[in-house]
Parts: structure tokens; sequence; C-alpha cells
């Protein structure tokens, strides 16, 4: 397996080297050979790892890790935090002129390259998230190139090249090769941690998705507000000028005669202080001569005296209005006697109904004009273009990289139509553009990668867990048989196994822990002709037999708080403790007469006695031979003297031992 893993991740080497030499189209731009560099390193060391090399591996996975994560920060940290222009400048440092855009990775492809760098030096292991870090990387990929493919121009490079995506596929391939029997292993915990975090992913993915268009939808919309609001404050400022130099029109009315030049520009300095766009504030007398001029610049004297009807013929109707019809006449975007283009409104200057004085012309001078509101704007960071009808009349381009984005602005500058198209430069664009559908991408595929851990290594728990209770369960089950057989052999050990009564054993414990008690006194029972029964009736109904008598003995003696116990074969014993001679005797008796009453018969249909031997022990220390000796004696003498009696020995004193 290891080896079609090594084959596989070493044809990643093929789309790597095709993107390297600018196979399919020109030589590829900076930020796509880091990439393609980052994944030939990646390449590098998972072939490293496969071949054993593995702290080499973990070297080249660091050093590739440095620019993926320096790239990432990029993309998270907010503007006010590290701006766009300190990463220039970092990136500065690397190479002069370099900016952060020329190098940095796309976004996806970037989280992609990290991923691939984890699973490589945690050997893709299944309790290390493996399955789940290896299904995020193929599905930041795709989802990079799907957006790469949809929406034409992104503010935010989401997608690598097709190179470096066709390498790393083969790496991700290479990767889920090597690992595959290692999952297999660890099947279920592996499913069950895995479903919830990968809907997770979705769910992140979607959620970014969304946000991100929302913000750059947003972003536009505030640049395309700005450009119309510049549009329209600078037609609002040219209607206040026009409004002003009508002042200006209307002060000659108070004269009779064309002002002097003096005057002209002592009243005309005001007015063209202000507005920087007028190329000059003339007056025209009623033959349509320039008569006064100002400011009186070189070019705008050359043109003093100069008959517009006759030296500006794309002016004459303008010009006519105010001096025949007494109106506002304006003229279109002309070519000016100055030999610019420009826009001239003349004023007339009434005298009363029938007659002008004159009229005031207020030239405006477009590269004036251009110059003036492309100077409200930011030269270092938009394009600018002044346009009428599809004819570009003025234009400014920053020698920064533009955004895709052209934003148009309608002017009206003294009624004549003007188009402003702004365009932000790209780098402003994304200092302006908000982070945190980037935070929500990484901050959710880390909070899903937390989740697979969490519940793999549930699982995983539980299932140790579920087994150690299983060994428990049978270990229990030992132990309560062991334990049951041990008391079993313990009361073997002081019972008897056929009757369960008491044994010999028993009843010598039971003597000796009476042993101060007085009288204590002491029975044996041995059944007649026992061997007959054997014989004749066979052992099963001897064994029979003594189980009755066991029981019989054991009601009474117990009701009587001694012990009856068998003391081997077909003999019996009691221990009496606090019973006295004749109560022993009477007992005694009673066990005989109840075994004759059981109707326990022998072959013949004699019915089963036994014979009993008593002791007492009235004083004295106790010594079991001496009374079992006794009991023995006392039996002997029963047995002699004809069976189904009871004999008891003479009270029995023993005397202290000296
Ligand atoms: N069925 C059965 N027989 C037993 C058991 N223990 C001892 N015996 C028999 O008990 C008989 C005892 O016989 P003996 O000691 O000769 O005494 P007896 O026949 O009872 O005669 P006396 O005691 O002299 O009246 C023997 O045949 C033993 O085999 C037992 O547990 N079961």
């Amino acid at each position: 397996m290891s080896r079609h893993a090594a084959l596989l991740t070493s044809l990643a080497f093929v789309p790597l080297t095709l993107g390297l030499v600018g196979v399919g189209g020109d030589q590829p731009p900076l930020h796509e050979l880091v990439t393609l560099g980052l994944a030939g390193l990646l390449t590098l060391a998972q072939l490293m790892m496969l071949l054993g090399g593995r702290s080499l591996a973990k070297g080249v996975v660091s050093v590739v890790m440095l620019p993926l994560l320096l790239a990432l920060a990029s993309y998270a940290l907010p503007e006010y935090w590290v701006t766009l222009e300190s990463w220039d400048a970092m990136s500065h440092g690397l190479a002069k002129g370099m900016t952060l855009e020329a190098w940095r990775p796309a976004l996806l492809t970037t989280l992609s390259l990290i991923l691939v760098a984890v699973l490589i030096v945690t050997h893709s292991q299944s309790t290390l998230g493996g399955p789940l870090l290896l299904i995020m990387a193929v599905l930041l990929s795709a989802q990079g190139l799907l957006d790469a493919a949809g929406s034409g121009a992104p503010l935010l490079r989401t997608a690598a090249g097709l190179w470096s995506t066709l390498s790393l596929a083969l790496l991700l391939t290479g990767l889920s090769v090597a690992a595959l029997p290692g999952w297999r292993l660890h099947a279920a915990p592996l499913r069950r941690a895995l479903v919830p975090s990968l809907t997770l992913v979705l769910a992140v993915l979607l959620l970014w998705y969304h946000q991100k268009n929302v913000t750059e939808r947003e972003l536009h919309g505030t640049v395309a507000a700005e450009a119309r609001q510049l549009g329209q404050r600078f037609t609002r400022e040219v209607q206040d000028h026009l409004t002003a130099v009508e002042r200006f029109a209307n002060v000659w009315t108070l004269f009779d005669a064309p002002p002097s030049q003096e005057e002209w520009s002592r009243q005309a300095t005001l007015y063209h202080r202000d507005f920087r766009y007028l190329l000059n504030i003339a007056f025209v007398d009623p033959e349509s001569r320039l008569t006064r001029v100002y400011p009186p610049s070189e070019i705008n004297l050359q043109v003093l005296g100069a008959r517009l009807f006759d030296a500006q013929p794309a002016g004459r109707e303008a010009v006519s209005r105010a001096l025949f019809e007494q109106r506002i006449g304006r003229t279109d975007v002309i070519m000016l006697l100055q030999g610019v283009p420009g826009i001239i409104h003349y004023l007339p200057i009434l005298l009363d109904e029938r007659r002008t004085l004159g009229a005031v012309a207020m030239v405006i001078g477009l590269p004036m004009l251009a110059e003036t509101l492309f100077s409200e704007v930011d030269s270092q960071h938009f394009g600018l273009v002044l346009s009428q009808g599809g004819q570009v009349l003025a234009s400014r381009t920053p020698d920064t990289r533009l955004a895709p984005w052209q934003h148009q602005a309608q002017l009206d500058v003294a009624g004549t139509p003007l188009l402003l198209s702004v365009q932000p430069s790209h780098a402003r664009l994304l200092q302006r553009l908000p982070r945190h559908p980037v935070v929500t991408l990484i901050t959710g595929l880390t909070l899903a990668y937390l989740l697979y851990l969490v519940l793999h290594g549930y699982t995983r728990l539980a299932r140790q867990h579920r087994r150690v209770r299983d060994t428990n369960r049978v270990l229990r089950r030992e132990i309560r048989m062991r334990s049951q057989l041990q008391e079993e052999v313990e009361w073997l050990a002081r019972h008897d196994e056929l009757t369960r009564l008491p044994n010999r054993r028993l009843f010598m414990e039971a003597l000796e822990a009476n042993a101060v008690l007085r009288p204590l006194s002491v029975l044996i029972c041995d059944v007649d002709h026992f061997k007959r029964i054997n014989d004749h009736q066979g052992h099963l109904v001897g064994d029979r037999y003594l189980v009755h008598l066991g029981q019989i003995g054991r009601e009474l003696i117990e009701s009587t708080g001694g012990l009856f116990a068998r003391y081997g074969g077909e003999e019996f014993v009691a221990c009496l403790p606090r019973v006295d001679a004749v109560r022993a005797l009477e007992i005694a008796d009673t066990l005989r007469r109840q075994l004759l009453d059981a109707e326990l018969q022998h072959h013949d249909g004699q019915r089963l006695t036994a014979s009993i031997g008593v002791v007492t022990l009235v004083d004295g220390p106790l010594d079991v031979a001496v009374i079992m000796q006794a009991a023995d004696d006392a039996l002997y003498r029963a047995k002699a003297e004809g069976r189904n009696r009871v004999k008891a020995a003479p009270p029995l004193v023993i005397a202290e031992r000296a």
C-alpha cells in the first residue's frame, strides 16, 4: 500500500513541474509560483515520511508552515491590528517592491496546504483527525475552484491555479492511500466522529461563503455610494459657484459703462480664488469681443481682444444668447481659445429690458476641473476617468493594481453632464474588507476538528470501557464461583455430605467451645445391625435410613440447645451443654423411641433400632478422650445388654491436673 501511496504522491511532481515552467499560459505570477513551491515541498516531505526519513520530513514541513501561517494571519487579523501596509512592508523585506498580494497563496489553498502539512506530520492518524483533515482539505480545494469559476473577479483570491490544485489533489490521494489501512481498523469510532464533524464543516463553508459574498457586496455598495456622493458634492459646488458668478454679473448692472481692467480684476479676484477650476472670468462686450480677463495670465492675455463670433464658432450660440436674448448661455465641452478643452458660461449684464452692457464669461478649463475633482480623491488608491458620451476627457491612473470594480458618478458641471468613473485600488479595498468571514471559516474548521477529536476519543474510551466492564463481569462471576466452592469446601470440612449434619470435627469444636459449661452431657448413638440393611436392602436404603435418623436426631437435639453430629459410619453423637445426667438420659431415650417410631424396617419387618451411650461431665476440666471413652463404654453396654436401649455412664468428675 505504501508503494502505491509513494507512486501517487510522486505523480504530484508532474503538474508541479508543468506549473513552474508555465505550460499552457504565460509565466505564472509569483503567488502561484509560491503555492507550487510550497505544494512541492509538502510532496517531498510526504515521500520522506513514506520512505522513513521522518525527522527530515518534519523539518521540511516546519519550513513550509512558516509562510503558510503568516499568510493565514494576514487573512484573519483585523486591519486595526496589523495593517495591510505593515504586511506589505514585511514583504518588502523579502524582496524590494514585493507586496503581500504578490506572494500570498490564495485563502482556501493556504488552509488546504496547512491541513496537508498537519496530515503529513501526524501520519494521517485517525485518532488525530486524519480523515476529517483530509476531507476538509479536499472540500476547501474544491470550494476554491468553484469560487474561482463562479463569480468572475472576486476581491479576495480564494483558489490557486490549475497546476497547484492538480498537484494538491494528487498529494491528497497519496496521503489517503497511505492512511486507508489504518483507518479501516477504526471504522466504527471513525464514522461516529466523522459524520457530525463533517456536517459542521459543511455548515461552516456555507456560512463563510454567504458572509464573504455579503461583505463584498456591502463594500461594493459603500464604495459606489462614496463615488455618487463625490459626484453630487462636486455638482453642488459647481452650482454654488455658478450662482455666485450670477451675483458677480449682477454687480455690473449697476454700472452703465463697461468695467475697467482694474475694476474687473478687483471684483473677479475673489471668485477666481475660490473656484480653482475657472480658467478665467472675462468680460465680453456686445460685439462679442473679449475686453477684460482675469487672471491676466499669459495665455489669458493672448485671447484679449478676440471677437468670439469669429474666433470661437462652437460657442457662438451661447454667447449670442447672453448678448442678444438676455439669457444665460452655455457651451458644451469645446476647444477653448487657450488651447485646452473647457466649458463656457455666458451671463448677461443687463442695462435695461432690451439692452445689455455685455456678458460675463465664466470659463471652466477641463484639465483644471479634472485636477480639482481628482484632488478630492486619494491619488494613491483610486483610478479616475472623466468622460462625456464615451469620450475620455481626463483620467488618472495610480501605479497600484486596481480592483475589478468600477463605480460611476454622474456630474452636472453647470448644466453639462459628465461621467466620473472611480476605480479603487485592490489594496485599498482589501484594507476595508471585513475579516469576520475568514475568522468564521478558521474558527469553524477548528471547532469541527476539536469536535472530531472529542467524539473519536469518547467513542474509543466508551469501547475500552465496555471491554473492561465485560472483563470485570467475567472476573466477578469467576470470583463468585470460587468463593462458592470455597464455602462448600469449608462446609464439607465440618459437615457430613450425606446427612448434612455437622461431622466429627465440628462436634469436637462444639465440645471445646462449651468446655467450661457444667454439666456437659454427650450421647453416642449407634444403629443396631445396620450392616444387614446394606446387605439385604442395599446401600441406598441404608443411606436413606441414615439421613432419616439424622433428621430426627437434629430436630430433637437442637431443640434442647445441643449439637447433633455424625461421628462416622452409622454412629451419631450429641453434645448437650448445661444438660445434667437425668435430662440427658431422657433425651437419649426420646431419640431411641423416635427412631423406633420412624418405622424404618429391616428386610424381615423388624424395626430399626439404635443403642445409645450417655455420659455427663459434672465437674472438672474437659478431657474429650475421657468423655468419649466413657460414652463409648456406655454404648458398648447398651449393645451388650441386647441393643435398642440407652445406657448411662456414671456421672463423670475429672480431676484437675496438677
Ligand atoms: N449404606 C451405608 N452404610 C454404611 C455407611 N457407613 C457405614 N456403613 C455400614 O454400616 C455397617 C456397620 O456395621 P457394623 O459395624 O458391623 O455394625 P452393625 O451391623 O450395625 O452391627 P452392630 O453395630 O453390632 O449392631 C457396615 O456394613 C458399613 O458398611 C454409609 O454411609 N452408608
